[in-house]
């Protein structure tokens, strides 16, 4: 069974995406499904219009097998258009509702503009967010940003830093951990995850001479993990835990807020590096880059991140279901 690609904000570089991504999978057999409108694709790569996603497999080779949606206005590759937003968002709720109903193995998402998506009337931060409406687990998506070299959660993400401070509680940063070990055991076949908490603070507070988050808040959320069982530990200076020798000793960041888990994983890794959301009934993977508007069209996008996400969500199905089958002996 194929994962669905979204078709993302179809004037970034979601659809050169698309196009290299194709001509990659067709050798190595890892095939996909695209949700989008097919007059983007013209001209570059063969498609073919399927009515279920079953037909997939059989014709990857030849086409790029698609699920057609029709954009309301001609696009200009680095230009967005709002106006276009309700197909962008069509095609990650069909993509989602066919994961749902097991006909397809995992939503892969091309990138989209938030800022665009949110002139076209879209009521959520992002793809996380919308996801995790559309399968009624809202409050539980967690977003996973994971390399070959390092993987990092942030427990609070698309707000202003003012107000994810207003928003770090020992509860939540609970609710991120536990969520973060099942899945690391479920998904990633990590039977006993290792956590490393990040302080806030410079020198993680420095014993609360610069800052008491680490003694008041973020410590009694690693006790309180650590009581269940969940191998945590920090408040760990955040300026040093991501060095290669501090890597060695976890199996992923829990991060305080959005850049001090990302600025790591990009810089360390933005080419291999992959979203995942965490907490979800399907698997969700996407690049860990954006759409690129700058270079939209020009032959300059690597499909790197791409692939990764494509190879990661197959990865994480497997494993899911080697997990069920084995809670269910
Ligand atoms: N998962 C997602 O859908 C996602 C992720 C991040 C950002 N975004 C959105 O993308 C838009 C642009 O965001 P941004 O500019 O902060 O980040 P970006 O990742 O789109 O671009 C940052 C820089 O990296 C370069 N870049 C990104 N991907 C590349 C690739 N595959 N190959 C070569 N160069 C690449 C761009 O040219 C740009 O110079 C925003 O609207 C943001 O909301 C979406
Ligand atoms: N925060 C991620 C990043 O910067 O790469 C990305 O914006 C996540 O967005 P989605 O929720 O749309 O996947």
């Amino acid at each position: 069974m194929f994962p669905a690609l979204t078709m993302g904000d179809p004037a970034g570089i979601g659809p050169e995406l698309t196009v290299e991504a194709w001509h990659r999978q067709r050798e190595s057999g890892e095939g996909f499904i695209w949700i989008g409108d097919p007059a983007l694709l013209d001209g570059y790569i063969p498609t073919r219009a399927v009515a279920n996603p079953q037909e997939a497999e059989a014709i990857f080779v030849e086409a790029l097998p698609v699920l057609p949606l029709a954009l309301a206005r001609p696009v200009t590759p680095g230009q967005p258009d709002f106006v276009n937003g309700a197909a962008v968002i069509e095609s990650i709720a069909l993509a989602t509702k066919l994961a749902l109903a097991g006909a397809v193995s995992a939503v892969v998402t091309n990138p989209i503009s938030k800022q665009v998506l949110k002139q076209a009337g879209f009521g959520f931060p992002g793809h996380t967010e919308f996801l995790a409406d559309l399968c009624g687990v809202t409050g539980q998506e967690v977003m996973l940003l994971a390399s070959p070299r390092l993987r990092v959660v942030p427990v609070t993400v698309h707000v202003s830093i003012r107000r994810a401070l207003e928003m770090l509680t020992a509860e939540r940063i609970v609710q991120v951990g536990q969520i973060l070990a099942r899945a690391l055991r479920s998904d990633f076949g990590i039977e006993k995850p290792r956590l490393a908490v990040a302080g806030l603070n410079p020198h993680a507070g420095e014993g609360g001479l610069m800052g008491d988050e680490e003694q008041d808040t973020i410590f009694p959320a690693i006790e309180m993990l650590r009581a269940e069982g969940i191998d945590a530990f920090g408040p760990l200076p955040p300026d040093t835990m991501f060095t290669e020798k501090a890597r060695e000793s976890y199996d992923a960041a829990l991060c305080m807020y959005h850049d001090q888990a990302l600025i790591p994983l990009k810089t360390l890794d933005m080419a291999s590096g992959v979203n995942a959301t965490l907490g979800l009934p399907i698997v969700r993977t996407s690049p860990d880059h954006g759409t690129a508007f700058d270079i939209a069209g020009q032959g300059k996008a690597d499909v790197s991140s791409l692939l990764a996400a494509l190879r990661m969500a197959q990865e994480m199905g497997a494993h899911r279901r080697a997990f069920g089958e084995k809670q269910a002996k």
